[in-house]
């Protein structure tokens, strides 16, 4: 009989290693508490689709990742993915900012090697916990050679969605991570069943490399509300953000009044991206706001943390608005 797989677990913390004082206790329980040896030895039935070896990068929840913690993840991917041993790679995690880094990596691991992010909703020790299968399926997809090539993946509630499009929709049940275009497939039973896939630039077709980045600029977001005001728009410039998302009601408009703010920072050199905090549908260019005029650029049908992180990568080049903008279209 041939060898099984050899993937990875890189562990970083999330309900997936969770744990709670009772198993009545889905949703009070200590994020990042069980170590990635003791996730492992707690699933034996990984040892059917593949031979695993895990490595603890972190031991934090999600919403603590900072930039440092992307760069740190992808370059240990980046080098485990060029390893002759290695088939694929699945990294847990919580599930609060789990489609960040999905679409960070996405973005910069040089690869064709099946890449999963994985989380759960309920820590191990509840009731109905969702980890192990999660996990199960992750560990199953890495090892499967039809995952090859398909950009950085997603496993929950059986489901195997794109790092690009998925997002976190719900925050209590387990079917929580859903993209408006649809998984690409499901895993039942260490088997893969695809039906679409992704035609966004990812991992080895794309032009970013994490291999040549040393850091990340300076991108964050404002949040477009009724009675908005300049406060945050304001601080951000001078704080001296490279790009400022602006999560725009609708179809990214902006309030008539923070428009010349968001102006004066274009003027200054900071790129301005206007994205939605609608959650579906994608934001058209010229539409609300004349973006050719302004030479601003538009998020497409990224949310707004997911076009924080197509910005930080993409200003890791020099680039003007239409360079950046052409980049938003591809990836
Ligand atoms: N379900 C979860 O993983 C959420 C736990 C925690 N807030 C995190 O993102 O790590």
């Amino acid at each position: 009989q041939a060898a099984k797989p050899h993937v990875v677990v890189l562990a970083t913390g999330g309900t997936i290693a969770g744990a709670g004082a009772s198993a009545a206790n889905s949703a009070t329980y200590s994020a990042a508490k069980v170590p990635v040896d003791k996730l492992l030895a707690g699933l034996p039935e990984l040892g059917q689709v593949a031979r695993v070896s895990g490595e603890q990068v972190f031991q934090i929840a999600s919403e603590s990742f900072t930039n440092e913690h992307l760069l740190t993840l992808a370059r240990r991917v980046s080098a485990l993915s060029k390893q002759a041993d290695v088939n694929g790679i699945v990294i847990t995690h919580g599930t609060d900012t789990l489609e960040e880094t999905a679409y960070f990596l996405n973005l910069v691991v040089r690869t064709t090697k099946p890449i999963v992010v994985v989380g759960s909703m309920r820590p191990g020790t509840a009731l109905s916990a969702d980890g192990a299968l999660n996990l199960y399926d992750a560990v199953s997809v890495a090892a499967s050679q039809d995952a090859a090539g398909k950009g950085v993946l997603v496993t929950l509630n059986d489901e195997i969605q794109s790092g690009r499009d998925v997002s976190k929709t719900v925050n209590i049940k387990t079917e929580a991570f859903k993209s408006q275009w649809g998984p690409l497939g499901m895993v039942v039973e260490g088997r893969n069943y695809w039906f679409r896939a992704p035609v966004k630039r990812h991992t080895s077709a794309s032009e970013f490399n994490i291999d040549e980045i040393q850091s990340l600029p300076a991108v964050d977001i404002v949040y477009g509300y009724g009675n908005m005001n300049t406060t945050g728009i304001d601080a951000y410039g001078k704080a001296g953000v490279k790009a400022l998302i602006h999560a725009g009601t609708g179809n990214g408009s902006v309030a008539a009044q923070a428009v010349p703010a968001l102006r004066a920072l274009r003027a200054n050199g900071v790129q301005v991206i206007r994205g939605a905090r609608v959650p579906d549908g994608f934001v058209l260019r010229n539409a609300e706001q004349p973006d050719d005029q302004y030479d601003w650029v538009v998020a497409h049908d990224l949310r707004p943390q997911k076009a924080r992180i197509l910005a930080m990568v993409a200003l890791t080049k020099p680039q003007d608005a239409k360079s950046l903008q052409r980049i938003f279209w591809e990836y």
